[in-house]
């Protein structure tokens, strides 16, 4: 297949996928993660157009497990998503001790995103999450490190919140900050990952599971981003000392019942306005056909040699062969 339409010159092709070059000429993505064939594409639909709406200049990656299905791996392609299979990290029965949710085990197949190589720098954002302004620029920082926004697990622990992070100290030294790990940046490797995975393999299970193993594995080497690139609903009634709702940039809609696709505003704190303005927030992205991608037909007229191209951004990027 080769696409007719002119191309920005910043994208270069391998096998068919446009890729975006930062402006160190390196290879860079957004990526998230999806696993299931329940409501999480909603997020990833409403990311695709979130980032859209904000002129991202690189392509959303969607890391999918064996288990997403067809029709919905079709969906992202057709939103412009470059839809890459990834495999299970299995949890082993004894792995399946006391995950904070139940299903936060399936999150270390999140650690696959290293595997990803034909990019040299990422930044990974959850499926509930959403960007309302443009963060490209966070590619342009330092190479070298893992970068990551400061959470807190007060909430979970059930203790008041005193800023005192519940370090699982089976994990050892508890690392200079602790990072949320839905939104963070890193340079795939396919040595970081085995180092990812044998330590996976050698340590026990913990609450947080994948947050708290990148925790552990990165404790030397990260560096904290301001808040407003991961802003945690929970800061809205756990640290409202430190938000400052004007200069939130990416929301992470992780409190329970916060996922916009399933609000009823019956969980706590969910009637609070704050929330229900960002819930409403997200549903303008998700509803507004004008941000979704648009397909350029590539002369020959079957839908299997379409283009699709993100519409409207600046230096534009996306996948092709999308059917
Ligand atoms: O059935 C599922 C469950 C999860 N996910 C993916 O995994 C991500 C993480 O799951 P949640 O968003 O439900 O997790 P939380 O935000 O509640 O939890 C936090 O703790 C988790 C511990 O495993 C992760 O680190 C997660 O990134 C972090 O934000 C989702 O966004 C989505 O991308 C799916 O695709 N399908
Ligand atoms: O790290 C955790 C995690 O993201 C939970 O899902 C969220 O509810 C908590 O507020 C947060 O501290």
């Amino acid at each position: 297949m080769s696409p007719t339409q002119i191309l920005p010159t910043s994208l270069n092709t391998t096998n068919g996928t446009y890729y975006s070059l930062h402006e160190n000429n390196k290879e860079c993505a957004y990526v998230t993660f999806l696993a299931g064939d329940g409501d999480y594409i909603k997020g990833v639909v409403g990311l695709a157009k979130g980032l859209r709406k904000v002129q991202a200049a690189y392509p959303l990656v969607v890391a999918v497990l064996p288990d997403v299905p067809e029709d919905h791996r079709r969906i992202l392609a057709n939103q412009g998503c470059v839809v890459r299979p990834i495999e299970l990290v299995p949890v082993t029965e004894n792995k399946l001790l006391q995950f904070a949710r139940p299903y936060f085990g399936i999150n270390y197949s999140k650690l696959r995103i290293w595997e990803i190589v034909e990019y040299e720098k990422m930044i990974y954002l959850d499926a509930d999450i959403q960007v309302f302004e443009n963060i490209d620029h966070l590619f342009d920082m330092e190479d070298g490190y893992f970068y990551g926004v400061v959470d807190c697990l007060c909430e979970m622990s059930n203790k008041p919140c005193n800023d005192t992070i519940q370090w699982p100290t089976e994990l050892g030294q508890s690392p200079p900050y602790y990072f949320n790990g839905g939104m963070f940046m890193f340079q795939p490797s396919l040595s970081t990952y085995n180092q990812l995975l044998d330590t996976f393999n050698s340590v026990p299970s913990t609450p947080f599971a994948e947050q708290d193993l990148l925790n552990m594995f990165f404790k030397d080497t990260s560096k904290p981003l301001d808040p407003s690139y991961n802003f945690l609903l929970t800061m809205l009634w756990r640290h409202p000392e430190y938000v400052e709702v004007d200069k939130v940039k990416v929301v992470h809609y992780c409190a329970p019942g916060s996922k916009p696709w399933r609000f009823t505003g019956e969980e706590p704190h969910m009637d609070r306005d704050d929330v229900k303005m960002f819930v409403k927030k997200w549903w303008d992205i998700y509803n507004d056909d004008k941000l979704d991608a648009k397909t350029i037909s590539n002369g020959g007229g079957t839908g299997d040699d379409r283009v699709m191209v993100a519409a409207p951004t600046n230096k534009a990027t996306t996948t092709a062969n999308a059917a």
